[in-house]
């Protein structure tokens, strides 16, 4: 949203959180770099957990019990350019136990709209090929209460649904339980894009002393070298290195 946008939906600056309110009618923007700065891994990892409680949850107690409601999300074509995407979903009665604690239940009636234009790479400067925005409701009214930078969100919890897979079908333990149980891993990274990226820095940020090595394999070497890089400066301690093929990626890893 830009300058302009912002004046003509009478939004007003929040020094503190970065974000925008609209004092008329409470609709919230918080723009892409508030999103940043208030994402980190447990508490991410700890919604999406919830989230697959919900829909896991086939009573349909809706009242007191964790529930979901989710559409199929819809596809809208921009030619031959792009695609834009509805993602509407409801979930009621969750806990987020690493930020409200284990008492407190939370609903949140939302819909995603998300654009996929893979001729972004080619912009000068590039944007990323998926960007999105979430629009958040009142889940007692309806009303509209935020509009969330989506991007950075989508490429996180993406990432986050991983780990919590990786928590429970691979570890097979609870968090607590980690420690000492898992040390000396490796990490294979396929393909260093948005999601390649993202999820090196789930993993290796929510699994703190587990990896000791990463390998990283890219179709096109720049891209393996500018995340070897990244990460290298992230975690000096573990040793990161580029594979030749994704065979080789793979070979031997955890
Ligand atoms: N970016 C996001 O937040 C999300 C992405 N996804 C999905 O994840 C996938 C990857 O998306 P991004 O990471 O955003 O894309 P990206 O464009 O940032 O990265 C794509 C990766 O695929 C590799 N690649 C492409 N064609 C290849 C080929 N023929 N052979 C070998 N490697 C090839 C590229 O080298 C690059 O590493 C897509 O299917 C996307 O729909 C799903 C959810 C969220
Ligand atoms: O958020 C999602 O889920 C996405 N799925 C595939 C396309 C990118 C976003």
């Amino acid at each position: 949203m830009n300058i302009q946008d912002q004046k003509h939906l009478n939004l007003q600056s929040d020094k503190s959180t970065g974000s925008l309110s609209n004092q008329d009618d409470d609709v919230t923007f918080i723009k892409e770099s508030s999103v940043k700065n208030l994402l980190n891994w447990t508490d991410c990892v700890d919604a999406m957990e919830s989230a697959l409680v919900a829909i896991s949850n086939t009573s349909q107690n809706s009242e007191t019990e964790p529930f979901s409601s989710q559409t199929p999300r819809t596809f809208t074509f921009a030619g031959n350019k792009g695609v834009l995407l509805t993602m509407p979903g409801y979930a009621s009665n969750y806990t987020l136990n690493s930020v409200t604690g284990s008492d407190k239940k939370h609903s949140t009636l939302s819909c995603k709209l998300v654009t996929s234009f893979s001729g972004n790479s080619q912009l000068n400067p590039a944007i990323p090929g998926i960007l999105g925005t979430i629009l958040l409701f009142n889940s007692d009214t309806g009303k509209l209460k935020a509009i969330v930078d989506g991007t950075e969100i989508t490429a996180w919890r993406t990432a986050a649904v991983s780990v919590v897979a990786t928590k429970y079908l691979y570890c097979d333990l609870s968090l607590k339980n980690l420690d000492g149980n898992m040390t000396g891993k490796e990490l294979a990274i396929v393909g260093c894009g948005t999601q390649g990226r993202i999820h090196a820095l789930a993993m290796l940020n929510y699994f703190p002393n587990v990896f000791i090595k990463v390998k990283l394999w890219n179709r096109s070497l720049n891209r393996a070298e500018k995340l070897k890089k990244e990460l290298n400066a992230l975690f000096p301690e573990i040793i990161i290195v580029i594979a030749d093929s994704s065979i080789l990626c793979v070979a031997g890893a955890d």
